[in-house]
């Protein structure tokens, strides 16, 4: 059974269309990923499929269920952007106070200890840097052992380490069989984590695919950089069908191309007697076909 299911979703605020059209559904054990520019309107999208915005057109169930239902409250567990705590509650308080929500609450002193908040429980909301803020409100969308996790912006405030660590958490949920949806502006996280990514643009989809799948949309272009280790002329490797464009930087040559680019420029090297050193490859990431897909930066 399909866990989300959205269909030509669209919201808007007044004048401001939000969302223009958007579908896409999740299997059950995904880790499924909105990714898009600013103002795309991937945390519209979520708030609709968390049932806390109603959709103008389109259609949404979440477990078979039209989003909003009141059954599926306990079953979704969601972080988003800005967190409704008060400054003066205790990380401890808003633990035990949200595990008290739900009928099968998961142990908040286990997921604090995960979350590193463990030396934290005593500070007062209000006291929490930004990045501490963040792993508290993780840890309140995950205390109800929701079956759909929604996280909008998850690692956005961490830093290096805290990042990483937040993705094992999000991995060993997912191993839980929790169903993931998250939204985020991080090409690394997306491409680590989820299994696909609907990218949105101007409140549209502009693809669906596995992270994979969207590189190879961006073109399977790869950049070569090396310094012959005697003089050779451009003709001798522009000559490859592989080969796209030749620059000389300095004494370094850097050649664009497809297919078996480096094998085929390393071969007509050797066999001239050169030796390609300081060699570096590099081939597109999820942040080219972003910019491909969106145009954005
Ligand atoms: N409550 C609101 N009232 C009016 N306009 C809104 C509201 N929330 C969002 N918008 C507008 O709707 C559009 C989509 O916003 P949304 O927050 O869904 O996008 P987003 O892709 O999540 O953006 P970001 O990456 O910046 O968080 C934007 O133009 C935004 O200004």
């Amino acid at each position: 059974m399909t866990v989300i299911e959205v269909q030509n979703l669209a919201k808007r605020y007044g004048e401001t269309v939000a969302v223009r059209d958007v579908s896409f559904s999740v299997e059950p054990g995904e880790i499924f990923g909105i990714l898009g520019p600013n103002g795309a309107g991937k945390t519209t999208t979520v708030e609709c499929v968390a049932g806390l915005r109603t959709p103008d057109a389109g259609r949404i169930t979440v477990l078979g269920r039209t989003a909003g239902d009141p059954e599926l409250r306990t079953r979704i567990g969601v972080q988003l952007q800005e967190s409704e705590l008060q400054d003066k509650i205790t990380v401890r308080e808003a633990l035990e106070l949200y595990s008290t929500f739900y009928p099968d609450p998961a142990d908040w002193r286990v997921l604090a200890g995960d979350l590193g908040l463990n030396a934290k429980l005593k500070t007062r909301f209000g006291n929490l840097s930004g990045g501490q803020k963040q792993r508290l409100s993780i840890a309140l969308a995950l205390i109800g052992n929701p079956e759909i996790a929604i996280l909008d912006e998850l690692t956005t405030g961490l830093d290096p380490q805290a990042r990483r660590d937040t993705w094992d958490l999000i991995s060993g949920i997912r191993d839980r069989g929790v169903t993931l949806l998250l939204v985020t502006h991080f090409m690394e996280e997306a491409e680590r984590l989820c299994d696909r990514i609907v990218v949105i643009d101007k409140g549209a989809v502009a693809a669906l695919d596995t992270p994979a799948g969207l590189i190879r949309r961006a073109g399977d272009e790869q950049r070569i950089r090396f310094r012959p280790s005697a003089p050779i002329t451009d003709e001798l490797l522009t000559v490859l069908p592989e080969v796209r464009e030749l620059h000389r930087e300095g004494s370094r040559i850097a050649i664009t191309g497809t297919g078996n680019l480096l094998h085929a420029v390393v071969s007509v090297l050797a066999s001239n007697g050169i030796v390609a050193a300081e060699l570096t490859l590099e081939r597109s990431t999820l942040d080219d076909a972003f910019v491909h897909l969106t145009g954005k930066e």
